[in-house]
């Protein structure tokens, strides 16, 4: 199967240094609602792997964090594609879970959802820990420019790691070719 896997903030929607708190904050990033769309048409499962620590530190609930998957989910639908499964880390950096990035835990949840091996499958981020995440299951880190992707890439990027503008330049890249 053609499996695409996206970081949120900052690759879906604009990030902020203040969370993202609520379905009014969550703004699409330009062209980011067309691309997973158009990929979707095209045949390719677009899931979603986030770090929501603003769960943990009370800035915002989780049913007002599904709200804000379901206007995703409805952007999509409204241009003719879908979203596939969405997970989310809710807890903070001093827990220890299993799931929050720069661990794998949520890459290997969505790998188990759809039965498949993750080696090679993009995964599409704007932070150090998400192309991390990556790199820890074989996955292909990708890196775009958006969010916080200009300072990430002042970083040392895990080897192999592919650069783009934005989303929508990896939809016309998947799509494409
Ligand atoms: O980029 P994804 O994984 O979709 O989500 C990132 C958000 O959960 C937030 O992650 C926080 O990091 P800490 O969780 O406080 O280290 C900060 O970077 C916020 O600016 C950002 O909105
Ligand atoms: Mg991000
Ligand atoms: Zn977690």
């Amino acid at each position: 199967m053609k499996l695409l896997i996206l970081d949120r903030d900052g690759v879906i929607n604009h990030d902020s240094d203040a969370y993202i708190k609520s379905v009014e904050e969550w703004l699409p990033l330009p062209g980011s609602i067309e691309a997973i769309a158009q990929l979707s048409k095209a045949g390719w499962t677009v899931a979603v792997a986030t770090n929501q620590s603003g769960i943990a530190r009370g800035y915002y609930s989780i049913a007002v964090l599904e709200a804000m998957h379901e206007r995703l989910r409805e952007l999509v639908a409204e241009q003719g594609g879908e979203v596939g499964l969405i997970v989310y880390c809710p807890h903070g950096p001093d827990e220890g879970c299993d799931c929050r990035k720069p661990k794998p835990g949520m890459l290997k949840t969505i790998a188990a959802h759809y039965d498949v091996a993750l080696a090679g499958v993009w995964f599409v981020g704007d932070s150090l820990g998400d192309l991390e995440a990556a790199k820890a299951v074989d996955c292909q880190p990708v890196l775009v420019k958006t969010g916080k992707g200009e300072k990430t890439l002042g970083k040392t990027l895990p080897v192999g790691t592919l650069i783009f503008d934005d989303l929508a330049a990896i939809a016309a890249e998947l799509i494409h070719n």
